[in-house]
């Protein structure tokens, strides 16, 4: 979500593990931040001038967003080559993607991103959240419908991130992820639209709990980062059971439908039994 952390998370992140010496590779792909408290391996302000976009192409911050992601997602094989020719000596791929959530989850570019990580490593997503601003259980709910669908399109693993708990503590998020009843409780017998609403999709994220994990840290005193990387790890793990069989078959299909395609092309141009090809423009006289 945006302003919840992302940035000042994976500093943190980056920190701790450079001090337990598991040094970590930098990707940011977020073109409209000004400043980066840590220095990325990989920067997409290197490689596309957002500033530029926003007036060579007269749009405003999200289409340049969107833009500049475009272009760099055209060139995203190359940085795959840099990310896999350096992974045997990292544990860590961190990406900081931009703060406004459709921009990367719901956009092509984003996609083709997020996809071709999955391809080539074990890829997990964490989903940040401000813990104060979803202390309310209406914005709780909107931020697990939020998270619920980065799940179904990114179909990876999916840690829920309550960042800032030296704010706010998670203990009643993380509550009601676990006890619809209690959430039900705190949405209270509300008999607006969003009061029923909130209730009905309290009823339906129970499955989807079951499907994720959640923890919460603090990016900024770094508390919980232990248990976030624990949570890693255990959904690295899922990947590797449950996400690459299924990135392989997709590749082993994909692969195919361009093999048949190939041949369809070459069929159309290999001489007919008659001497003439079949691309022929005109039948043989009878
Ligand atoms: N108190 C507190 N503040 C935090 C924490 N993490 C981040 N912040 C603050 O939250 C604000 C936003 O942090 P960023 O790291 O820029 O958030 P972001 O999600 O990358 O932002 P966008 O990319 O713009 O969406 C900054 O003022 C941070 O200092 C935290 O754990 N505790």
């Amino acid at each position: 979500m945006a302003g919840s952390g992302k940035t000042t998370l994976l500093q943190a992140l980056a920190a701790h593990l450079g001090a337990t010496d598991t040094p970590a590779y930098l990707i940011n792909v977020d073109p409209a931040v000004a400043d980066l408290p840590y220095e990325p391996n990989i920067d997409i302000r290197d490689t596309v001038d957002y500033g530029a976009v926003m007036e060579d192409y007269q749009l405003g911050p999200n289409g340049a967003i969107l833009t500049a992601l475009n272009l760099f997602a055209t060139r995203f094989d190359q940085v795959l080559d840099l990310v896999t020719a350096r992974a045997p000596d990292v544990d860590y791929v961190l990406v900081d993607t931009p703060g406004q959530i459709e921009t990367f989850t719901w956009s092509a570019s984003g996609a083709i991103i997020s996809e071709a990580l999955a391809a080539a490593l074990p890829t997990v997503v964490l989903f940040v959240v401000d813990t104060q601003r979803a202390s309310s259980p209406m914005t709780f709910v909107s931020n697990m419908l939020y998270a619920c669908s980065v799940l179904y399109k990114t179909r990876l693993p999916l840690v829920v991130v309550w960042n800032k708990v030296d704010v706010a503590p998670a203990g009643c998020a993380q509550g009601w992820m676990g006890d619809y009843d209690g959430l039900s409780d705190a949405i209270g017998d509300d008999p607006s639209f969003a009061g029923g609403l909130a209730r009905s999709m309290a009823l339906t994220l129970e499955v989807f709990y079951e499907a994720i994990r959640s923890v919460g840290v603090s990016a900024l005193t770094g508390e919980g980062l232990p248990a976030l990387l624990a949570a890693i790890a255990d959904a690295a793990a899922e990947y590797e059971r449950e996400v690459a069989p299924d990135v392989a078959a997709r590749a082993a299909a994909a692969a195919a439908a361009a093999e048949e395609r190939q041949q369809g092309h070459l069929a159309s141009f290999r001489p007919s039994a008659t001497g003439h090809g079949a691309t022929s423009p005109t039948p043989p006289p009878r």
